[in-house]
């Protein structure tokens, strides 16, 4: 008899199932908290200490979408221009999805969306690529600069969902201050259902890598429900 099937091939005869990799970019000036906002969602926690990153840090964090596993791999690129430089055409190879973010107490960094959306239009981003718009630091609601209608406005204007959220605290139990503010996590899995919803596989790689990476643990729950805002 022929011997069984090795290697590559399942029991069933057929290859590995493959995880689809979608490549989210975090965007926007130094110190609105691109870093927070990718540790958060990857780590499960607000990080310690940060510093300004440098070039482009990447973390990723394996889910679970409707029984399929996906790799959501977010770019934390640098706010500083000159930390960007040598980097910037490698934020933009095959991105699905693009996360502009701002600080809600620091209206510099909201006035600096127009440059930022400019440089993904500079780089040939396509108008099927979703983008979403963050305003972050919501726990600091008292020293608020940009208000959420003028940043609706904005987004509206761009055609962007708006979500306010905070790195530190999103709106967890007993944080009865801040209601209107969205969870990290809610956030983050929006765009990867719409992309789901939306993508043929464009990346992927075998299964076999659980897509651990070096910021360990991923909070204990990964299902959320849908946040509102992307069509
Ligand atoms: N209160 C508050 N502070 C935050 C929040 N998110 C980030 N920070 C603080 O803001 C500072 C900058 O955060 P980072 O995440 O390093 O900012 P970044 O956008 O990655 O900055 P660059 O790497 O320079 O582009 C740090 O001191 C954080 O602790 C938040 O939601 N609330």
């Amino acid at each position: 008899a022929a011997p069984a099937p090795t290697g590559s091939l399942t029991g069933s005869g057929l290859p590995p199932p493959r995880t689809r990799i979608f490549k989210i970019i975090v965007i926007g000036d130094s110190g609105v908290g691109k870093t927070c906002l990718t540790y958060h969602f990857c780590a499960g926690k607000f990080p310690e200490k940060t510093e300004a990153t440098i070039g482009v840090d990447f973390r990723e964090r394996l889910v679970e979408i409707d029984g399929e596993k996906i790799k959501i791999q977010l770019w934390d690129t640098a706010g500083q221009e000159r930390f960007r430089k040598s980097m910037v055409q490698h934020y933009y190879r095959n991105v699905h999805a693009v996360v502009f973010v701002y600080d809600i107490t620091n209206a510099a960094s909201f006035r600096s969306l127009p440059a930022w959306i400019e440089e993904c239009r500079q780089h040939a981003l396509g108008s099927e690529v979703p983008r979403i718009l963050v305003g972050n630091k919501c726990d600091l609601r008292d020293s608020v600069q940009v208000w959420t209608d003028v940043a609706q406005q904005f987004a509206d204007a761009h055609s962007m969902p708006l979500f306010e959220t905070s790195a530190k605290n999103p709106n967890g139990p007993g944080d009865s201050n801040h209601g209107n503010s969205d969870h990290v996590e809610a956030i983050f899995m929006t765009v990867a259902h719409k992309l789901k919803s939306q993508k043929p596989l464009v990346l992927s790689q075998p299964l076999l890598d659980t897509g651990n990476n070096s910021l360990g643990q991923h909070p204990p729950s990964d299902k959320v429900g849908l946040a509102q805002g992307v069509a």
